[in-house]
């Protein structure tokens, strides 16, 4: 039986940074699934470690589906014993609620494969103003065997053990025994989550997770939107900079690849915001340029608006960058490019 683990989290709370860093174990066959609320699945062009069998559920979110067929046919065909694989991991989008993953899972049909349990990824600097914004501590963590606790470059290193301390122990009041790992740019050990898939029994079957199982009701909880708009010409890099520098509507998350008219002709980027941090990088050697598009994401966004914005800042540029959009873009890049970049952006936000 082959384990599946999940890897769940908050949009851009670094899921698609750990699974690169998972692929990169040396000797295991790994297969994926990639799960994003957009139409376009960017995740799978931001992959960068080596994945023995792929698969994409794209334009809407796994935990929303009312049961686990169309998850379970991407398992068994995962599932096929001439892929020797040795683990799946399936990356939720950043809107699944661990809750219904879970209950989707261990109520799935699937042949040939056993639930390995699920990784939550903690935004550590956005956490707190995202996900565990309530008295309560979030129920989401009764159903994860892992969490990791990602970002901490982001957070002033005299603060990094107050903030881990407050974090964990939020997540201990919800569950007490779970493994919380922290990290920066997701790089953990991959032993770590490749370990909790050992045994032959879920190792995540606590008994607050059977009770929030039966308690939740997924109807009534706030879910995150998407739009997409595709970049097929290049655009211009200082309305495509307004629109990350200042997200329209609820937009907590935009990413995905576009192409900018420079002054050496289109070039084409990777861009990645997720609240205030912005993430500018070459486009991703995988990523195909007919599939360049902006995602926005968020919690009740108004797609009308945002998709409206989105479409202004990727319209096809009718004349060169301004030096000064250029000098900005060039600073974009420069500033990502460098470990712990967005800190000295945002001077630990
Ligand atoms: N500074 C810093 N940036 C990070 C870290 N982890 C991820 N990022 C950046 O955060 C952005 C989002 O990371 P992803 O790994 O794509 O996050 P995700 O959870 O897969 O995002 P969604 O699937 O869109 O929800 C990217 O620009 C990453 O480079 C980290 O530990 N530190």
């Amino acid at each position: 039986m082959i384990p599946v683990i999940v890897l769940t989290g908050y949009l851009g709370a670094g899921k698609t940074s750990l699974l690169n860093c998972l692929l990169n174990r040396p000797g295991t066959r790994v297969g994926v699934i990639i799960n994003d609320i957009g139409k376009v699945n960017v995740d799978t062009g931001l992959i960068t470690g080596q994945i023995d069998a792929a698969e994409s559920i794209a334009g809407g979110c796994v935990c929303c589906l009312s049961d686990s067929s169309p998850l379970d046919e991407l398992l068994e065909k995962l599932a096929q014993p001439r892929l020797c694989l040795d683990a799946i991991i399936v990356e939720a989008s950043g809107a699944a609620d661990p809750l219904n993953v879970d209950r989707l899972l261990r109520f799935g049909k699937a042949d040939g494969v056993r639930f390995g349990g699920i990784i939550d990824v903690i935004d550590a600097v956005e956490h707190e103003h995202t996900v565990d914004t309530s008295a309560m501590a979030p129920a989401r963590f009764n159903a994860t065997s892992m969490v990791v606790v990602n970002k901490l470059d982001r957070i002033a290193p005299e603060d990094r053990d107050m903030v881990l301390a407050r974090i964990s122990g939020r997540i201990r009041e919800i569950n007490p025994q779970v493994a919380i790992v922290p990290a920066s740019h997701a790089a953990i050990d991959p032993e770590l989550v490749f370990d909790i898939a050992m045994d032959e029994d879920p190792v995540n079957e606590l008994p607050l997770a059977a009770a929030s199982r039966t308690h939740h009701d997924h109807a009534h909880a706030a879910h995150a939107n998407a739009v997409t708009v595709r970049c097929p010409e290049a655009a211009d890099a200082g309305a495509v900079l307004d629109l990350l520098e200042h997200p329209p509507g609820a937009a907590y998350r935009i990413k995905g690849h576009v192409k900018l008219r420079t002054d050496r002709g289109t070039q084409r980027y990777l861009v990645n915001m997720v609240g205030r941090q912005i993430h500018f990088a070459e486009a991703t050697a995988h990523s195909d340029p007919a599939d360049d598009a902006l995602v926005a994401v968020g919690m009740g966004l108004d797609e009308t608006v945002v998709g409206a914005a989105l479409a202004t800042a990727l319209e096809p540029a009718r004349q060169d960058p301004s030096p000064r959009n250029l000098t900005r873009l060039e600073r974009r890049l420069i500033l990502s490019s460098n470990a712990g970049d967005e800190t000295k952006d945002n001077e630990f936000a």
